[in-house]
């Protein structure tokens, strides 16, 4: 599992240290940890150590501290450093070291940053370390002026990488929000624990890949502010039929899908829980779409019967519902007032009571967080959810009272309480009309093969109501993961909704494969029957 915390976190974490003189030491361990990452970076694209040209752009305050103490252990492995202090000052210490070392210094103040731009393209590689977790807003003045032109110079004529001392300078370290310019990296080294910003959209399209060095303060974390799981979690997680399970007791999932308009919603859906493991998926809805949910999955129970009068262990409703389908959202509210845990999509989302509970798990796109939150009396449209996704996601989740899934290309999952996972399995090639009923098909199956205690995700120490959180994440991994999987079986090639669903049971065995090479899991999550 990845943890990541908040900037302010992350300080509190540092001030005994700080408080015991160790100041010094931790900006150390970090710069050390930043040029070894920048060595094997450099190594991994075949280019020569000795001789590489390093840029640093450096600010006045320990974040510039980091990437000039970097540079000074570069410059001592026969690197051509250049450091462009963007305030004017550096960090004392850390710029003495450089100079030491044999660094060449430049202060913008006095350059013409148009040279300094084509200077910074043609390295290669760029030390983004201008601000850190001490930012407040965007780069002002000369140092947003340099990196515009950075950026452009780049686009034109770049050809190293960029790395992100800490986290891209222009990203906010607690929320991911980004004011322009910012320079994209390929790869953020962050320094004692991954900052929540980096894992959340917009922050996570600058900070490239995210690589995290230890520096000696983990010992002083409190509870993460956003969780990312990883394969050993997704394996940890994914239920397993005991050896005398039927399908009862593995668990059935109620479906309201799908309209006279959308009748394939209903059919993807069902194709995403029946590929999740589910033991049987009951689908409840008009004649005509329940004929093509039997033509297309022939395993579908379809059922005439009120919600009520159907036994299932969690619901999944809305996906492919209008507003004028009365009778589906009639039972949508049905499913959502039974008090068993249910995926709430799409159509049924406008439905909504105003308070829920945290065994409902919304799954939103950004344009349908809007509408909900406006409705709720919020005055964001989808462009200003876009560009605060965990913010608004954890906004919505304390609103609804409900568990929030937010689509995108970094998913995140809310619970109530302000706990957040954040999945980013995927391949942009996700987007894709009908993905979102196959992840809401994904994430009913899970609900309703979890039973009620979902004991074993005390394993994650996840307690309360996070549980519900910590399953929908898992159905974003799984699918995200077949998603990728997909594409890479056609060479990085496109993907269909219908393949999505094909390749759900391949990601689902990979993963437990990979975390149990021994052989399949013999773990059982089965439930008592209700
Ligand atoms: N504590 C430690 O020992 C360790 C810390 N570590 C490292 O330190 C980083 C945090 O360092 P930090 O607290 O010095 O803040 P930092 O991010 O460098 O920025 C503050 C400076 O920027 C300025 N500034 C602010 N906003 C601005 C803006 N929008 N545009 C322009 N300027 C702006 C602000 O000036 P002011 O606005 O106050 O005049 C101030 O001078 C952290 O990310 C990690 O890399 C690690 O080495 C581990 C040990
Ligand atoms: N750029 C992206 N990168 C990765 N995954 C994405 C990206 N854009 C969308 N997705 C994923 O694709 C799915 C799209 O769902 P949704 O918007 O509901 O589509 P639809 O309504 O057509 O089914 C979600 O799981 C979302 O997280
Ligand atoms: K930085």
């Amino acid at each position: 599992m990845i943890s990541a915390f908040t900037g302010t976190q992350v300080r509190a974490a540092e001030e005994p240290l700080l408080a015991a003189g160790l100041g010094d030491v931790l900006m150390q361990r970090a710069a050390h940890g930043l040029a070894n990452a920048i060595i094997t970076e450099l190594r991994a694209r075949g280019r020569r150590i000795y001789g590489a040209r390093v840029v640093v752009l450096a600010g006045k305050g320990n974040n510039g501290g980091d990437g000039l103490y970097a540079a000074a252990f570069l410059a001592a492995r026969g690197m051509r450093t250049t450091a462009v202090l963007t305030s004017g000052a550096g960090h004392p210490q850390a710029l003495a070291a450089f100079e030491r070392a044999g660094g060449r210094t430049h202060d913008l103040a006095g350059a013409a940053p148009g040279g300094l731009a084509a200077e910074t393209a043609r390295a290669d590689v760029v030390i983004d370390a201008i601000l850190g977790t001490g930012a407040k807003g965007g780069l002002r003045g000369s140092a947003a002026g340099l990196v515009k032109a950075i950026v452009e110079a780049r686009r034109q004529a770049g050809h190293g990488f960029v790395v992100a001392c800490d986290l891209p300078s222009g990203v906010d370290s607690d929320t991911g929000a980004a004011v322009e310019p910012v320079l994209a990296a390929d790869l953020t080294v962050t320094f004692g624990a991954a900052k929540s910003g980096l894992l959340a959209d917009p922050g996570a399209d600058y900070s490239g890949r995210v690589h995290v060095v230890p520096i000696g303060i983990e010992d002083n974390f409190p509870r993460p502010s956003v969780r990312r799981l990883e394969s050993a979690d997704i394996a940890g997680l994914l239920p397993g039929p005991a050896r005398r399970a039927h399908k009862y007791s593995r668990g059935v999932l109620g479906v309201v899908a799908g309209s006279a308009t959308y009748p394939g919603a209903a059919v993807l859906a069902c194709r995403g829980a029946l590929a999740a493991g589910v033991g049987m998926v009951r689908y409840l809805g008009p004649p005509e779409v329940a004929d093509l949910v039997r033509q297309s999955c022939p395993e579908v129970v379809c059922s005439t019967g009120s919600v009520a009068e159907n036994r299932v262990q969690a619901w999944l409703v809305g996906s492919g519902l209008g507003p004028d389908d009365h009778d589906q959202l009639a039972r949508a509210r049905d499913a959502i007032d039974s008090g068993l845990p249910t995926v709430a999509d799409a159509g049924a989302l406008p439905a909504l009571p105003d308070r829920l509970a945290p065994h409902v798990v919304l799954t939103p796109h950004a344009g349908e967080l809007a509408t909900l939150l406006q409705r709720l009396g919020g005055t964001e449209d989808r462009a200003a959810i876009e560009a605060a996704t965990l913010e608004a996601a954890r906004d919505a989740a304390a609103r609804t009272g409900a568990t929030v899934l937010l689509k995108g290309a970094s998913t995140l999952v809310a619970a109530p309480s302000g706990d957040v996972y954040s999945q980013a399995d995927g391949t942009p090639w996700l987007a894709t009309a009908g993905s979102g009923d196959v992840l809401a098909g994904v994430i009913g199956a899970l609900l309703a093969q979890a039973g009620p205690g979902v004991e074993h995700l005390n394993e994650l120490a996840v307690d309360g109501d996070g549980r519900w959180a910590a399953l929908a994440a898992l159905g974003a991994a799984l699918h995200g993961k077949a998603g990728r999987a997909a594409s890479d079986a056609n060479s990085g090639g496109p993907i269909t909704a219908g393949v999505i669903a094909s390749a759900i049971p391949g990601a689902w065995g990979k993963v437990s494969m990979l975390s149990n090479p021994g052989g399949p899991k013999r773990k059982s999550h089965s439930h008592p029957l209700r």
